[in-house]
């Protein structure tokens, strides 16, 4: 289980804070699909990054902290916390990143990047036991053997990023986060791309976080979502109830937005643009962009309003 207990981060720039993530404080539980959805630049990214614990200049974490709640090998609880959860990475929590051509190794064999990458994390010192286990797992995945040799660029899209989502996958970590996993993918290869992705989690029984513009992609793979509008997490339920009973104006607007089959009338997009993270407004974050705004919107954040135990969203329209 992963938990973020009200964390904020920034971007520490020459001309001030990019205030990426704020108060961000929910959790991930154990075998089920989280998915976190939201417009360019609101800071889905940079959250995936904090519960990574990639914490890079001029990245920073200004509060709260992350939680990984996990077991050691004979199966005693272990809580690690975020400054110390990359000693874990690919045992306890591994990251699909974007874009699965700029993150491999262009001149290095894919059996390599397998190598280097998990050579400090796992236990088998025999190169050749570990080369067996590697192909085993492909073979588990579906996936051919030959690609071992091949280098990135002799594969497709879509291999290279199944690829990506075997390595993460390998020493069965608790977490697996990915990034806009289908991102530039036809159709039909993104369906491929999702329905590994389901199966691992089914095998594993583990936690998938997977981030993505795409409503669609919520929809066929994940158990519940978060919404993130400017750095904030608007609205967090199980995905049936994100898509059929949306409580933040937001929500609701990205949720119209979908084109459905059969149905004709026009698509409406959200109207104007984020506020900036670097200055963001006082009150409610989404206000400037609301049909339903109030004067206390203006000057007010609002505080989270609980429909359910599994459903709450921050908006004062709810009060
Ligand atoms: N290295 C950086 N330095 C300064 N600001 C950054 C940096 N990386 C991201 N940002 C800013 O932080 C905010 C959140 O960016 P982030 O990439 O997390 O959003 P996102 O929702 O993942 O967007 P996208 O869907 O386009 O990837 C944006 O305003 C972005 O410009």
């Amino acid at each position: 289980m992963l938990k973020l207990n009200d964390v904020s981060a920034q971007y520490n720039i020459l001309t001030g804070y990019v205030k990426a993530v704020d108060k961000v404080d929910f959790e991930v539980k154990k075998n089920e699909i989280f998915g976190i959805a939201g417009e360019s630049g609101c800071g889905k990214s940079t959250l995936l990054k904090v519960m990574y614990d990639l914490i890079q200049y001029p990245l920073e974490i200004s509060n709260g902290n992350v939680e990984i709640h996990s077991s050691d090998k004979s199966g005693t609880p272990v809580i690690y916390n975020n400054g110390e959860i990359h000693k874990s990475w690919w045992k306890v929590i591994s990251y699909v990143p974007q874009g699965a051509m700029h993150v491999m190794n262009p001149v290095a064999r894919i059996k390599n990047q397998f190598f280097d990458a998990i050579s400090k994390y796992h236990d088998i010192t025999d190169k050749k036991v570990l080369q067996q286990e590697i192909l085993n797992y492909l073979k588990e995945l579906e996936l051919p053997p030959e690609v071992l040799k091949a280098f990135p660029h002799q594969l497709s899209g879509g291999m290279r990023q199944r690829i990506l989502i075997a390595l993460a996958t390998f020493l069965k970590p608790d977490i697996v986060l990915a990034d806009e996993p289908t991102t530039a993918l036809d159709v039909v290869v993104q369906r491929g791309i999702l329905t590994m992705l389901m199966q691992v989690q089914k095998k594993m029984k583990n936690s998938i976080v997977i981030v993505s513009h795409d409503m669609g992609v919520h929809y066929q793979i994940t158990n519940r979502m978060g919404i993130m509008y400017a750095g904030q997490m608007i609205e967090v339920a199980p995905t049936e109830e994100i898509f059929n009973n949306p409580r933040h104006p937001y929500t609701k607007m990205l949720i119209n937005a979908i084109p459905k089959i059969g149905d004709n009338s026009s698509r409406e997009g959200i109207p104007g643009t984020p506020p900036s993270l670097k200055n963001p407004p006082v009150g409610c974050r989404f206000a400037a962009r609301c049909p339903h705004a109030m004067d206390i919107c203006r000057t007010v954040e609002p505080e989270r309003v609980y429909m359910s135990e599994e459903h709450y969203a921050s908006c004062h329209l709810l009060n």
